[in-house]
């Protein structure tokens, strides 16, 4: 069975495309590469192309089989969805709708999506379940919110059949299969944390200690990103058992062919924490310097994990703070090197 995986040259793409090919899927990647990697790909065909790129979008479908999409292509950086919104709407919204369109317009009516917790903004009651309200703080919530009403109102009237996983922080690396987190410039928390204690960086700018948290720093859910592939797998599969789960769906939440689930750990782990975990696993010391908080971060995002456990029989098994901080520090060690000669691999094959 063939599944086209749009975004899968980047960090979970890549992850999720290793896991889906242990499964036995073949994997057909469609990625422009402005923030994926050559390198991450392996044993499948990659499509270099954009979302905006209709005419190779329909082509991919017509030259190979696919049974169902993996949708991770979209721009995903909160600080920078605030001040270059068009971007995030362009590329993730109109990009999302054009892919959704061909897809349909192709048969091809299942897909699971890259949601996030980003769309939930401000909540009310943490930890965080699938029925709060999504009221997003940032564009890139927005438009992650606004591709979740299509996928709605696609399925209502075309058939399109979805689920979108609402992932919290994606952390940790499968290193031991060469596969690890690589944007530059980097912005996440954890990789920037460990590129200060690997010297690469002199300081950490911790962002806001003033939120109403207990130790005044921000508090994420990380979630391995080895679990986040195995919850794609079980997502998809539900999808491809269920050719509708359009009926299970009316009862529950009156949608139509459109179900959305929380991936986190449910433990919520403050920046301040984190800093002191990394420095107890690499028994280095990290130089910190508190800075304005910055546009657009929520004070506490924590998921409440119980419908994914319950209904997709997802089990989140890396997710140990000290484990994701394990792996992606062996990851931080060795991706220079990694990525290097991966990418030589890479240009000689493809
Ligand atoms: N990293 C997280 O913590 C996190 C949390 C919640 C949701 N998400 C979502 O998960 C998905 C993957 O995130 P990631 O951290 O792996 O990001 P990433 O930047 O590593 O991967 C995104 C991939 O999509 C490709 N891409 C982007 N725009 C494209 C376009 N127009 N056409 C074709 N390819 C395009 C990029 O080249 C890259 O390979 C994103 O949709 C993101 O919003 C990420
Ligand atoms: O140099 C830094 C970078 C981050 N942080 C803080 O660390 C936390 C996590 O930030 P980051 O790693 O940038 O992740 P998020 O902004 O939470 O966003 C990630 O997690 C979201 C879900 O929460 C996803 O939707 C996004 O795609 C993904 O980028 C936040 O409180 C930041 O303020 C700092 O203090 N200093």
């Amino acid at each position: 069975m063939k599944i086209m995986v749009t975004g899968g040259a980047g960090y979970i793409g890549s992850h999720t495309v290793s896991a889906l090919q242990e499964k036995g899927y073949e994997v057909v990647i469609y990625d422009n590469l402005s923030t994926g990697h050559k390198w991450a790909v392996r044993n499948c065909e990659l499509v270099i192309g954009d979302l905006g790129n209709t005419k190779q979008l329909e082509s991919v479908f017509d030259s190979h089989q696919i049974s169902a999409v993996v949708h991770f292509a979209a721009s995903s950086l909160v600080g920078e969805s605030v001040s270059n919104p068009a971007k995030y709407y362009e590329n993730n919204v109109i990009g999302s709708k054009r892919l959704f369109d061909v897809m349909l317009a192709k048969g091809v009516s299942k897909l699971v999506f890259s949601s996030t917790c980003a769309t939930y903004g401000l909540p009310e009651v943490v930890p965080i379940t699938e029925n709060e309200k999504q009221s997003p703080i940032n564009s890139y919530g927005w438009t992650k919110f606004m591709i979740e009403r299509i996928m709605q109102d696609y399925g209502q009237a075309y058939g399109l059949n979805s689920i979108a996983l609402r992932y919290f922080n994606a952390a940790g690396s499968a290193y031991e299969a060469g596969l690890g987190e690589a944007h530059s410039p980097e912005s996440h928390v954890i990789p920037l944390l460990l590129e200060t204690v690997t010297g690469k960086r002199d300081v950490f700018s911790l962002f806001g200690q003033d939120y109403n948290t207990e130790d005044g720093s921000c508090i994420r859910d990380y979630i391995h990103v080895k679990d986040l592939a195995s919850a794609h797998i079980l997502a998809l599969e539900r999808l491809l058992k269920n050719d509708s789960i359009l009926e299970e769906n009316c009862k529950s939440q009156d949608l139509t062919g459109f179900d959305c689930f929380n991936l986190g750990t449910g433990e919520g782990v403050s920046v301040l924490q984190l800093i002191s975990t990394i420095e107890k696993v690499t028994g280095k010391n990290v130089p910190v310097r508190v800075c304005e908080r910055r546009e657009g971060d929520p004070p506490v995002l924590v998921a409440e994990n119980r419908k994914a456990v319950k209904l997709l029989g997802w089990k989140p098994v890396y997710s140990d703070m000290e484990n994701i901080i394990q792996s992606a520090y062996k990851w931080e060690t060795m991706k220079a090197f990694c990525m290097g000669d991966m990418d030589q691999i890479a240009n000689k094959i493809l």
